[in-house]
């Protein structure tokens, strides 16, 4: 059986890490750390986030300044609100949630951002700072997925490291990172042809399609280090929710030599990392 890779305890230490941090700096400052984000519609996934997120800041010490706009908000109407926020002095940290109703253009929103308030790591300037290897602040997904790696001294160099999806919040950011840490990269998305022979070949696979359970026993070459960035919610027969990753957990855990469980995971770890990025911006303001 697989050795988990326990994201929850890894989160609460670095929280308590951020805690202490925030105890010392706030006295010379003469306020706490602030975090805005900006909600637009309903979307399950985010809701969890939004949720962990505002415990987990009131836990640490900072400010928590959320906004939940309705689903018909216009590009306009976000443009003005991240320009306030870039202006308040109050707030460190800037994330908007992924993804945003069709009619909104989330690329052109996210240039709106100040970059040295994009807690999430996409403003193309942090972006292009990771492309260059540079230190920055950087995607809170991928860059969790590291720490825990980290955490575990898993050995990344020369490895072969399979990430499963894309995006612009997950897939592509990931690669970079583990590609900077010396692995062999290969992405793979929705138009790959033999996904399954490729993801076997992974000493390191990463899930972030989207797509409950998806990556199977098939998926996972035997001792592998599994990766299930997912968070999907499905109903059971008596309409009870609960949230499933990517990864066939049940088929993979035999197979694989570690393996993150979801919930408790990569979930906890995005928290963790959004607020050391607040905390970090805090500390370099003036
Ligand atoms: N744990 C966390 O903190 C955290 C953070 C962010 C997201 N998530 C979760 O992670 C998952 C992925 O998020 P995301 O924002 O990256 O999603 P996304 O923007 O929908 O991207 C999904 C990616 O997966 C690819 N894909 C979809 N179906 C596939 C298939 N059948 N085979 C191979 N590739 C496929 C897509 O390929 P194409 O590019 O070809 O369409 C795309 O690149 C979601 O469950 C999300 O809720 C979790
Ligand atoms: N801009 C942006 N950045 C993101 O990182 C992001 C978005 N948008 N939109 C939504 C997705 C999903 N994200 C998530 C989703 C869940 C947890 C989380 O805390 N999961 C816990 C859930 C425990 C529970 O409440 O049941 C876990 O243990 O997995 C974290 C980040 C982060 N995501």
């Amino acid at each position: 059986m697989a050795n988990l890779l326990d994201g929850k305890t890894t989160a609460q230490k670095i929280q308590s890490q951020l805690r202490e941090k925030i105890k010392t700096l706030e006295p010379q400052r003469g306020r706490p750390p602030g975090l805005a984000v900006l909600m637009v519609g309903d979307n399950p996934a985010s809701a969890v986030y939004v949720r962990n997120k505002e415990k987990s800041c009131e836990r640490v010490g900072i400010a928590s300044f959320g906004q939940h706009f309705p689903a018909d908000t216009s590009q306009e109407e976000l443009k003005e609100a991240i320009a306030n926020l870039n202006e308040d002095d109050r707030v460190d940290g800037i994330l908007v949630q992924l993804p945003l109703p069709e009619h909104l253009d989330a690329v052109s929103l996210l240039y709106e951002i100040a970059p040295h308030k994009d807690a999430d790591g996409l403003h193309p300037m942090n972006l292009g700072g990771l492309v260059r290897g540079e230190k920055g602040l950087r995607s809170c997904t991928p860059a969790g997925v590291m720490r825990l790696l980290e955490e575990y001294q898993i050995p990344l160099a020369g490895k072969r490291a399979v990430v499963l999806g894309r995006s612009i919040l997950v897939g592509k950011p990931m690669a970079l990172m583990l590609l900077e840490a010396n692995c062999t990269v290969t992405v793979a998305h929705s138009r790959t042809e033999n996904l399954e022979a490729i993801a076997s070949e992974a000493d390191i696979l990463i899930a972030a399609v989207g797509r409950p359970e998806m990556v199977g026993a098939n998926c996972i070459k035997p001792g592998a280090v599994v990766i299930d960035v997912g968070i999907n919610r499905l109903e059971d027969a008596n309409g009870k929710s609960r949230l499933v990753g990517d990864v066939d957990f049940q088929a993979a855990e035999p197979i694989a030599g570690y393996i993150t469980p979801v919930p408790g995971g990569i979930g906890p770890m995005t928290v963790a990392m959004l607020l050391q990025n607040t905390v970090e911006s805090y500390q370099k303001r003036i």
